[in-house]
């Protein structure tokens, strides 16, 4: 199977053509395919169709489970799409499970794109309300938790604790709490100025990974319904870069990608 693997902030993806895995299990290939031991490695597997009229993005996590949307994943999508040249165009529309998104190149060398990702949705299906800066408590530990679904569901909290430990500890607990019966990826976000978060995700499906381009959005989204942060373009760190999140009527996210390797597996 011929594949290419990219990152987008240490966010890293394995690429393959529909063509090349059709008829296969999807999921089991993810699975296999990114497991950091015995297959490539990555946080997610994506493949790119194009049996319709427009490109389209099928991603799974690296646990093989199926998702509708990945903003780092996207933006490397956009980039294996004009490196292979089956997009001509600065401006065009990939499919994904969270719908159609547009996307703009704004930036050649280093590689940025711009994506509009809609508005985040506040409504939370399981409590049919929404989960603004609700206290919450997790192991003898009080949060105050919010989500958004930006194509995918967020929860976010604001912490001055960024460690690994914390992370990997509550990320997971919060997972678990009943109001995400599918489960959510987990941000922590801590601010750092007017319009500036840090932000470490914890992620359905994989666990802590280098960055989250929908939680970014979450979290910008999020912080300004709080009053945390302002302006209208917010930065997002990470500790490999920023991401910009403009979050105005529609949430924008400009970011890059980078390609990492191509070859055979298997
Ligand atoms: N890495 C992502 C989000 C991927 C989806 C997540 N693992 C989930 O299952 O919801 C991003 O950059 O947006």
């Amino acid at each position: 199977m011929k594949f290419e693997k990219y990152h987008g902030l240490g966010n890293d993806f394995v690429v393959v053509s529909h063509e090349d895995v059709a008829g296969k299990d999807l999921s089991q290939l993810a699975l296999t395919v990114c497991n950091r031991k015995t297959g490539i490695g990555a946080d997610g597997f994506i493949v790119s169709s194009l049996r319709g009229e427009i490109p389209e993005m099928i991603f799974y996590n690296a646990d093989g489970s199926y998702d509708t949307m990945c903003g780092n994943g996207f933006r490397c999508l956009c980039l294996y799409l004009k490196n292979n040249d089956l997009i001509k165009d600065r401006k065009f529309s990939i499919k994904t499970g969270a719908g159609v998104l547009d996307a703009e190149v704004v930036g050649e060398d280093p590689f940025l794109v711009k994506v509009a990702l809609g508005r985040a949705e506040y409504i939370h299906p399981t409590i049919g309300e929404e989960l603004i800066d609700r206290e919450v408590e997790v192991e003898g530990r009080r949060f105050n938790l919010s989500a958004a679904f930006v194509g995918t569901p967020h929860a976010v909290v604001f912490s001055d604790d960024l460690s690994d430990e914390f992370i990997d500890k509550y990320g997971a607990l919060i997972n678990d709490l009943p109001y995400f019966p599918e489960g959510t990826s987990v941000n922590f976000c801590r601010v750092e100025g007017d319009n500036v978060i840090r932000i470490i995700t914890w992620e359905r499906g994989v666990g802590r990974t280098m960055a989250c381009g929908t939680g970014s959005c979450a979290s910008a989204t999020i912080g300004k319904r709080l009053g945390k942060i302002s302006g209208e373009s917010i930065v997002v760190k990470h500790a490999l870069g920023d991401l910009t999140i403009e979050t105005g009527d529609e949430i924008y996210m400009t970011g890059g990608g980078v390609k990492v390797a191509s070859g055979y597996f298997g």
